[in-house]
């Protein structure tokens, strides 16, 4: 491993290209046409099958010692022939298609790479590593929102390193974003890497105008939420609590996905605010490790409801860590305060009409 961590860097980027490209096709082929059938809609569809096969066999080609935590696993797939024939096309599609500048055949893409059926499900299942607290893994959300990827709304591919519990690179891709947030109608999908003690990008799907990504500083009176479109994934009733709290007034942005750490990262958006809906949910590493070096390179911070860093040390999930704040470094401490009051309002050890 090169301590700039460059390869590493280079091939994330160029992996997350290609499943973006998969996804957004898998969407126009069959989610538009509505001709995923109900099964391939719950709870996983063939686009995060498909996108983790392409991603993990670009990873343990040029990485083959690289454990991978990867969301999904072909054990349902294995059961069902006809989506895993799809699976297999659309996966060979992703890798087969043409190289482009910087990209390696020894990779196991570009033109003639076909895989067999065994390979790519054998691809998913390599991301069974367990993850913890020593040596070096990535870790896999093929597409993060998938509520939002079936909607025609957000969702990305998301991909990180792991160095003994320390993200050390993650790369964020959005194929519905927006490029330019000022220009919602114009060109959409956009990649965002960071790499710890580097700084943060982002660039287009295509690798062009990459661009340093900086969290600007938000006039109080302009700050917002970004929070999940789904109820039932945090709670908006306790965002609206904190909001007032900071006399915040304009309207939350809902929208699924890391792509919410992507709009914080750039100002679009002023504060990520998630808080459990139910007892006894614990978080994804893959669903937080990316977007946390993308905050904390573009002069962030990410810790829990309670003030505590993130631990991506102990497993699959972020254990005893309670909810996520993410927010601009001079402001995170104010929505943490609030954070803390409104717990205890909720609790009822303030009464809130002293405040
Ligand atoms: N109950 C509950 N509470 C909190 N989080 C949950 C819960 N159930 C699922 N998930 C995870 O939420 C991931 C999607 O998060 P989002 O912020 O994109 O939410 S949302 O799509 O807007 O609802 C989603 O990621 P994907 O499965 O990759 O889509 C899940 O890992
Ligand atoms: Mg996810
Ligand atoms: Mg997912
Ligand atoms: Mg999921």
């Amino acid at each position: 491993m090169s301590t700039s961590l460059s390869i590493e860097k280079q091939v994330a980027i160029f992996a997350v290209r290609r499943a973006c490209l998969l996804t957004s096709s898998v969407f126009n082929k069959l989610v538009k046409n509505e001709t995923l059938t109900k099964e391939d809609k719950s709870p996983v569809t063939v686009g995060d099958y498909a996108a983790q096969a392409v991603v993990n066999t670009i990873l343990k080609r040029a990485f083959p010692h690289d454990p991978i935590v990867g969301e999904e696993d072909a054990d349902d797939l294995k059961r069902d022939p006809i989506l895993t024939k799809r699976v297999v096309e659309l996966a060979n599609e992703a890798l087969q298609s043409d190289l482009v500048l910087g990209e390696m055949p020894e990779w196991g893409i570009g033109p003639g790479q076909e895989k067999s059926t065994e390979d790519l499900l054998s691809a998913i299942d390599q991301g069974n590593h367990l993850g913890g607290h020593n040596g070096r893994f990535w870790t896999l959300d093929p597409i993060d929102g998938t509520k939002g990827f079936l909607r025609g709304g957000q969702y990305a591919v998301c991909l990180a390193l792991i160095v003994d519990a320390n993200v050390k690179l993650g790369v964020i891709g959005c194929p519905n974003l927006p490029c330019n947030p000022s220009d919602p109608d114009g060109e959409k999908g956009c990649i965002f890497v960071a790499v710890h003690g580097q700084g943060a990008q982002q660039m287009s799907l295509s690798g062009a105008n990459p661009t340093p990504v900086v969290i600007p500083e938000i006039p109080s009176g302009s700050l917002n939420f970004l929070e999940s479109v789904e109820a039932a994934h945090s709670d908006h009733s306790f965002n609206e609590r904190v909001s007032n709290i900071l006399s915040i007034s304009r309207t939350p942005t809902r929208m699924d996905s890391q792509a919410k750490y992507c709009c914080l990262a750039r100002g679009d958006g002023g504060v990520y605010l998630r808080m459990p809906t139910k007892a006894g949910y614990k978080e994804k590493i893959w669903d937080h490790a990316p977007g946390t070096v993308l905050i904390e390179e573009a002069g962030g911070t990410v810790t829990d409801s309670r003030g505590l860093p993130l631990n991506f040390g102990l497993g699959k999930t972020l254990g005893e860590n309670y909810g996520v704040i993410a927010a601009r470094r001079d402001i995170h401490g104010k929505v943490l305060d609030a954070v803390q009051q409104a717990k205890a309002i909720e609790e009822g050890e303030i009464d809130q009409a002293k405040i």
